[in-house]
């Protein structure tokens, strides 16, 4: 349900704003359902599984904005960071679409509970799978927990774009019917 709709600045305070960031939703957009297939074929489905719920999905373009870091320390197990940009956590849709800032930051914690950099490589996007699609394959993909930490002297970008099916689409994890943000934990078979 969308409450108030987007608040743009003017296109005189910020001229080009509006159709940029427009053209970059329609584009970030197709990428994500094509993702979709690419996990239906991951998981033994239909290439078009997922297609039907994606007709008027949760698609959540963030525009994030990391100050340099003002002392500057390197990823230290023994060091406790303070200057965290954005704290430890998963993202709760299906998968994120991660488009890589210019500036290093992003740390993702391994299965062995170790903050490890996820540096940015030109051209290039990170997928994050996010709880969503974790509960729906029953763990099959597990959510990434990331969190940045701005590390260097350079202002920090990056545009995260959330994707999910419709928001009132049902689905089910094996036996058990959810719906979407009226989750329950369901057992692994
Ligand atoms: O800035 C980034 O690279 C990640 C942003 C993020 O994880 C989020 O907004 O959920
Ligand atoms: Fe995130």
């Amino acid at each position: 349900m969308v409450i108030n709709g987007n608040v743009w600045p003017s296109e005189d305070d910020l001229p080009g704003f509006f159709n940029e960031i427009k053209e970059y939703y329609g584009e970030v957009l197709h990428l994500a359902r094509h993702m979709f297939r690419l996990f239906a074929l991951s998981l033994n489905l239909p290439e078009d599984h997922f297609d039907a719920m994606c007709t008027h999905p949760g698609g959540i373009a963030r525009l994030m904005y990391y100050p340099p870091a003002k002392d500057p320390t390197p990823l230290d197990a023994n060091h406790k960071d303070v200057e965290i940009g954005l704290g430890a956590h998963s993202d709760y849709e299906c998968f994120t679409v991660l488009l890589s800032s210019s500036a290093a930051g992003l740390e993702i914690l391994s299965p062995d509970n170790v903050w490890t950099p996820a540096p940015p490589v030109d051209g290039s996007f990170i997928i994050n799978v996010a709880d969503f699609m974790m509960r729906w394959t029953n763990g099959v993909y597990k959510s990434t927990v990331h969190r940045v930490v701005n590390r260097t002297t350079k202002e920090r970008y990056s545009v995260p774009f959330f994707f999910s099916v419709n928001y009132d689409q049902l689905v089910e994890v094996g036996k058990v019917s959810i719906k979407h943000y009226d989750m329950h934990l369901t057992s692994v078979p």
